[in-house]
């Protein structure tokens, strides 16, 4: 995604999974990134959070009407003008819809919205380890939203047995299509796998930050077990188009976020490809390679329960072999087809997302 364009993650979940703590949690663990949020009663978010977050408070308050009630994707698209002025600085804005909200109909106006200055960030879906099975019975379309979520989180699994916790995780795995499946506990999960976390000076250094003792756990931790697997990639040989477009589009159920910049050589010298994926949402933006700048492709995908190895070797097979491999630009057909047009800010929709 370019520089300005700022992630919309759609939060969903039936009455009571966890939204609202999960949401706090993120707030909690912000340490300079910037998020604004839309939810659907002000009351449920905590003021601690939202002084330790900074800054904020103003937008969220913006969420005091019921956001799910707005069926016109006009608007959100005002909420959204609002939230991405520059001065606000958002690095990621959530959407939490409401408990009985049909999360598809968040995702489409997000992903119609003409403001230039978001992408989909995805949809993540809270369910209740405990009341799975019960929150099933009442309410079956349940299955169907599990099936469209990027990511599933699997809360409350203090509340579990292992058994339980296992059999809930498999019956989930089994109804997302393709989504990455973690659990966590009181909504602890690790913000990376949501948005790009603004490190702040004192992290790099290897110090505590106050929020990091303040939040820490009880074993001292600050942050939530790393749950997901993160494979990176950085190389000086250009990747073929075709063969990066064959990965990405079989990638592997599990894979959650992808990001970072491709040089496709010869197919297209004078750029490089930003690249932004979540669940099965992909795009990618074209700019002119910076002056001086070294060419280099360089990704990072993170997920759960993918085989890094595998991917790994994927990857290095994408890599143009030699000269008589070298792509041209007849080679980039796949990938233009993931570039946003000029009148259609997110992009055509190919078969098969929300
Ligand atoms: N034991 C346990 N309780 C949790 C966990 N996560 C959330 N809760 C509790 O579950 C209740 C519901 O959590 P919320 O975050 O308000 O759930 P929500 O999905 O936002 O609920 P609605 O706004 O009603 O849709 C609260 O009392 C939380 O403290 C967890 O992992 N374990």
């Amino acid at each position: 995604m370019s520089a300005q364009q700022i992630p919309v993650v759609v939060l969903a979940g039936f009455l009571g999974a966890g939204k609202t703590t999960l949401l706090n949690q993120l707030l909690r663990g912000a340490r300079g990134t910037r998020i604004g949020v839309m939810v659907n009663d002000f009351g449920d978010i905590g003021i601690d959070a939202m002084t330790v977050a900074g800054q904020v408070g103003s937008t969220v308050s913006l969420g005091n009407g019921c956001l799910c009630c707005a069926v016109d994707a006009s608007e959100l698209d005002e909420y959204l003008e609002v939230l991405t002025r520059p001065e606000l600085r958002l690095d990621v804005i959530v959407i939490e819809a409401s408990g009985l909200a049909e999360p598809q109909e968040l995702v489409r106006m997000v992903l119609a919205s003409e403001n230039r200055r978001v992408v989909y960030g995805g949809l993540v879906e809270v369910v209740d380890a405990a009341e799975f099975a019960a929150t099933r019975q009442r309410h079956p379309e349940t299955d169907r939203h599990l099936a469209l979520a990027d990511l599933v989180v699997v809360n409350k699994a203090d509340r579990v047995s292992e058994d339980e916790l296992r059999a809930v995780r498999e019956t989930v795995a089994g109804l997302a299509d393709r989504a990455a499946v973690i659990e966590a506990t009181h909504g602890r999960i690790d913000p990376e796998l949501l948005f790009d976390r603004v490190v702040p000076e004192d992290e790099i250094a290897g110090q505590m930050s106050i929020e990091d003792v303040l939040y820490a756990d009880e074993d001292g931790h600050a942050h939530p077990h790393a749950a997901y697997d993160t494979v990176s990639l950085a190389t000086a040989v250009p990747l073929h188009p075709r063969r990066l477009m064959a990965f990405l589009d079989s990638r592997p159920e599990g894979l959650y976020r992808l990001k970072g910049f491709v040089d496709f050589g010869a197919a297209d010298p004078d750029h490089r490809y930003l690249v932004h994926a979540v669940g099965r949402f992909l795009r990618f933006y074209p700019e002119p390679w910076p002056a001086g700048e070294e060419r280099l492709s360089q990704l990072v995908l993170i997920g759960t329960g993918v085989d890094a190895a595998a991917l790994r070797k994927e990857l290095a097979g994408c890599e143009v072999d030699g000269p008589a491999d070298a792509p041209d630009e007849h080679s980039m057909w796949g990938v233009l087809r993931y570039v946003p047009r000029g009148d259609d800010p997110q992009g055509e929709e190919p078969p098969g997302e929300a």
